[in-house]
């Protein structure tokens, strides 16, 4: 059973969180709710967006928030699978040393892992972080390093396309969200971000963060309790399965997108693990909302963030699937009747 008193703690130190990211990351505020739902519900997340806009702020003040330990990589082509796993190099007496790799450095104290342009490494190497996101735990030095409070977030390039290795259908499917990063639009909080001298040092501003706000060793037995006590209505199923019809068999409603034959736009749609993803982070959405049962607003919440990077385009269109996306799904949205 679910401790409702317990749930309302949590909640209140989950928005006590949320505050302080947004005033250390700022004009982030849709991405700033995503990542917290997905802490919540345990999900690994891409990232989609543009380069030094705060995605690494963003992370490492959610891990400093959480109490726990940030690591990071860059993807390139010559990242091999077990510089993730160690490094080894000579010291000053001329003996090697071998030092634990990025991944397993900082073991059950890992709370927040980001994987920078993921798309720059091998797909050996993208396999062992999905294996690893899965499993929540490695294989090195002969022995098994677990860690078991991990969020992984893998940023894709989406800018330069040269000798990239675009994640396969399958790998995207593993992710519970793809959150679009990109400038803050309101004018002021870019003039503040280049003219404020506050925001040219990334350590100094993550020193406003002074203690942990919530246990990051706490977030598994809270999110099993958020599952059980958010309540999902009989109209809702029927609302979220709709949505999931749709998104294999779009010419069923009538849509009009530009420039798009609806009929030819979908290979796939979203899959099983999809839309339990996406209903589990609803529930999430709704218990930071104070409620006990799910609105189609939580789904509209998550709803592109969630089947953004799951809808699986004919070839013709892949290459438009950025603009068409959102495009997409608002459409769905609109298209069929609320509950
Ligand atoms: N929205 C924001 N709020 C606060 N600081 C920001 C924001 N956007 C960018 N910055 C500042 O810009 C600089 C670059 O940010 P950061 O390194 O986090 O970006 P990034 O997206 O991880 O970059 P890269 O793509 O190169 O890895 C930092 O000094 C950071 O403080």
């Amino acid at each position: 059973m679910a401790d409702l008193q317990q749930l309302e703690t949590a909640r209140e130190h989950a928005l006590a969180m949320e505050k302080v990211v947004n005033q250390v990351v700022v004009g982030q505020e849709k991405a700033v709710r995503l990542i917290l739902i997905a802490l919540h519900s345990r999900g690994h997340v891409l990232l989609e967006g543009g380069v030094g806009v705060g995605k690494t702020t963003l992370l490492r003040t959610f891990a400093k928030a959480l109490g726990g330990a940030f690591g990071r990589i860059e993807g390139s082509v010559d990242l091999m699978p077990n510089d993730l796993l160690y490094s080894a190099w000579v010291n000053a007496d001329g003996k090697p040393v071998i030092d634990p790799g990025p991944l397993i450095s900082k073991g059950e104290e890992t709370a927040v892992f980001f994987f920078n342009e993921i798309n720059r490494a091998r797909p050996q190497v993208q396999s062992l972080l999905l294996r690893a996101m899965a499993e929540r735990s490695v294989d090195a030095f002969g022995k098994e390093f677990r860690f078991p409070h991990m969020v992984v977030f893998a940023d894709r390039n989406a800018v330069e396309k040269e000798e990239t290795f675009e994640l396969s259908a399958a790998a995207r499917d593993r992710f519970l969200f793809e959150i679009n990063i990109s400038r803050p639009e309101e004018d002021a909080i870019r003039r503040k971000l280049i003219f404020d001298p506050a925001f040219h040092d990334v350590d100094a501003l993550l020193d406003s963060v002074t203690e942990p706000l919530l246990d990051y060793r706490d977030l598994n037995e809270l999110d099993k309790q958020i599952q059980q006590a958010i309540f999902v209505s009989p109209e809702i199923e029927n609302y979220v399965v709709r949505i999931w019809d749709a998104t294999w068999q779009p010419e069923k409603l009538d849509l009009q997108l530009p420039d798009i034959f609806v009929e030819d736009l979908v290979v796939a749609g979203a899959s099983v693990r999809g839309m339990s993803a996406m209903v589990r982070a609803a529930k999430v959405c709704a218990w930071l909302e104070s409620r006990d049962h799910v609105l189609p607003e939580d789904i509209h919440t998550v709803l592109q963030a969630a089947l953004t990077h799951r809808v699986f385009l004919s070839p013709v269109y892949e290459g438009r699937r950025e603009k068409i996306m959102p495009l997409f799904l608002s459409a769905l949205r609109d298209h069929i009747p609320t509950p």
